[in-house]
């Protein structure tokens, strides 16, 4: 479960987040929208212990991020915008070498193969370099990744900005299978359509503050749309 419980952030004069609460329980893909510099990216760094709370606490499955990080980072897995991977080695050698940095053990060739797969990577392309990939392989990779760890919490930072609508409806499915294992999924995204499709739950930020957090069940497309609209306006 990830929780952020009344979590202010101060950059010297900047207010980046504003007494925000919001949970996402496990079996949940909780999906943040909001304009540019609204403070997304901020509440994920917070939850990674990349940043400091000023005030409020983050927790990871009830444990306090700030007190017990080394404990959280082994119970959260993160995909950004662009998956950092070394270039000159394969997608499987990746996956090799950080699989094995997070969590301690060696995985069979097997194994790594049936990961890339179940993350939908052609499995052809397992032995190519990585500078040859496209970003929804990477991606794919950082699945691979993240199911290796078994991670409870699953954190995404626009992960499907700059991927074709094919590559994003199964980045979106990708999801799904995470949520369906019980994983607590908090992403960003500046795609409705998406957050609409893929959430359980959507927040709505904006200056730092969580202005709206509902159900996706309980908002149609165009609904989300026009609120989405009348707080950026607003
Ligand atoms: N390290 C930093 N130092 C100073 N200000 C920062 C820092 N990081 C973020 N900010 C500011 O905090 C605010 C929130 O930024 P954040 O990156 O969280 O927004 P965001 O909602 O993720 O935006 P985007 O959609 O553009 O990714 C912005 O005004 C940003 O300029």
């Amino acid at each position: 479960m990830l929780e952020a419980l009344e979590v202010s952030k101060i950059f010297v004069d900047k207010r980046a987040l504003d007494a925000v609460s919001l949970r996402v329980e496990p079996g949940e893909i909780y999906c943040l929208l909001g304009a540019n510099g609204a403070g997304k990216t901020t509440l994920v760094n917070l939850f990674l212990d990349f940043l400091d709370p000023t005030s409020g606490e983050v927790r990871i499955n009830g444990r306090s991020v700030s007190e017990h990080p080394i404990a959280c980072k082994r119970d959260v897995a993160y995909i950004p915008e662009t998956v950092m991977l070394y270039g000159v080695l394969s997608g499987y050698e990746n996956l090799e070498y950080f699989a094995s940095l997070a969590t301690g053990e060696d995985h069979s060739r097997e194994t790594l193969i049936g990961l890339l797969e179940e993350a939908g990577l052609d499995p052809a392309a397992a032995d190519r370099r990585v500078s040859t990939y496209s970003k929804g392989m990477r991606q794919k990779v950082g699945i691979a990744i993240a199911l290796a760890k078994n991670a409870k919490a699953l954190l995404l930072d626009e992960p499907t900005s700059g991927l074709d609508p094919s590559a994003a409806h199964e980045f979106s499915r990708l999801m799904q299978r995470a949520r369906d294992r019980g994983v607590a999924v908090l992403t960003t995204t500046h795609d409705l359509f998406h957050a609409k499709q893929t959430g359980t739950r959507i927040g709505i930020m904006k200056q730092g503050c969580l202005v709206e957090s509902l159900s996706s069940e309980d908002i149609s497309h165009s609904d989300l749309e026009a609120l989405y609209l009348r707080h950026m306006s607003a």
